[in-house]
């Protein structure tokens, strides 16, 4: 099967998948092209993930297709953004007919569910490494952003942390118990919070998905605000399962383990007394901003530290 083929059989239906009038032109030329309503701005990242960095070696292909667009999508969650279409940069050591069947049908669920369309992409034969470009917009001037926050702003989180963190543990686990169960399905399939995102245009001053750990991303808002904020480790949202496996180490993957993929947004007091009841049941309060710089936690087991500074791909080094 040739680099053409390949993209015909495997990646063409993804692209027919869902009509989406703002992709004016998909895949098959040289560009895509992609038409922004008036009154809203283009919003896009891009994100890669390398085998044995990102996913284990020999990973579920159904599972890296879904996990790897979910990942790229999250960002647009944090800025808020309505998902349009994406674009996969593909790198294969080999034309795997039963890997590429996988990770095309992962792919293509994750793509349904988030509600974007495949415009485009690139295939090239290497050490297993994939990319993706995702696209959104958001009415003009609004995309949620990491320097928003002010003192006396509340901070807030979406579902549970930690889970994702605690799977890596069981990966490879033959017969996990339903805990690890649980844990290891907020690993293998993430669900960025685009609508949670989008709801709080207008009410959050600022916003971060946490990918890399709630200390690190947290840190970035804090930072890009040129605020601080003392978090409450006895209010952080933990699964029961997560507390059943890891008792009192729980804590510490809920403040720095990554992958989970939530939000985590700030918010005036006086915008969070009238937010709907809906998205106040999907957050919880776990600390506030104030004016002098840094992370404070207090209320957490002594074992909790406050130095995880999340993953860097080039730290430890000289
Ligand atoms: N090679 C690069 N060139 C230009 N900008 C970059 C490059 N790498 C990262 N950035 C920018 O740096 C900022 C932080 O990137 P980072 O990847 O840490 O954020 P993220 O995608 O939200 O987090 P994560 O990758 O952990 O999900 C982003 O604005 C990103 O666009
Ligand atoms: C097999 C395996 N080992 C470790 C991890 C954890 N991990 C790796 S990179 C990263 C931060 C985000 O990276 P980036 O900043 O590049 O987006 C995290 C939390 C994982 N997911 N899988
Ligand atoms: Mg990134």
């Amino acid at each position: 099967m040739g680099e053409f083929e390949l993209i015909r059989r495997y990646f063409q239906p993804l692209a027919e998948n869902h009509g989406s009038e703002a992709v004016v032109l998909g895949v098959g030329d040289d560009c895509a092209v992609q038409r922004i309503p008036e009154g809203r701005d283009l919003v896009f990242s891009i994100d890669t993930m390398v085998e044995g960095i990102h996913f284990p070696q020999e990973y579920c292909p159904d599972y890296l297709g879904w996990r790897a667009l979910a990942a790229a999508t999250s960002d647009l969650a944090a800025m808020g953004a309505a998902p349009v279409c994406f674009t996969l940069a593909l790198t294969l050591p080999e034309a795997n007919e039963q890997w590429l069947t996988g990770f095309a049908r992962g792919l293509s669920s994750a793509s349904e569910s988030f509600g974007l369309v495949l415009a485009g992409g690139d295939t090239t034969r290497g050490p297993l490494v994939l990319s993706m470009q995702v696209h959104g917009t958001v009415r003009r001037g609004e995309a949620l952003r990491r320097s928003g926050a002010r003192a006396g702003d509340l901070v807030l989180v979406s579902g549970t942390l930690g889970d994702a963190g605690a799977a890596l543990d069981f990966l490879e686990e033959p017969r996990p118990s339903d805990d690890m169960a649980f844990v290891l399905g907020r690993y293998h399939q993430p669900r960025p919070r685009l609508d949670l995102g989008a709801s709080m245009v207008g009410l959050a001053s600022s916003c971060i998905d946490i990918s890399d750990g709630l200390i690190a991303d947290l840190g970035h808002v804090l930072k890009a605000s040129g605020v601080g904020a003392t978090v409450d480790v006895s209010k952080l949202p933990l699964s029961a399962a997560l507390c059943s496996i890891k008792g009192i180490e729980a804590a510490r993957y809920g403040l720095s383990s990554g992958d989970d993929y939530e939000l985590c947004l700030t918010i005036p007091p006086e915008r969070w007394k009238v937010a709907p009841e809906a998205l106040k049941q999907q957050l919880t309060i776990i600390g506030a901003v104030e004016q002098n710089p840094g992370l404070r936690l207090r209320g957490g087991p002594d074992a909790v530290g406050n130095n995880a500074a999340g993953f860097d791909h080039f730290g430890g080094g000289s």
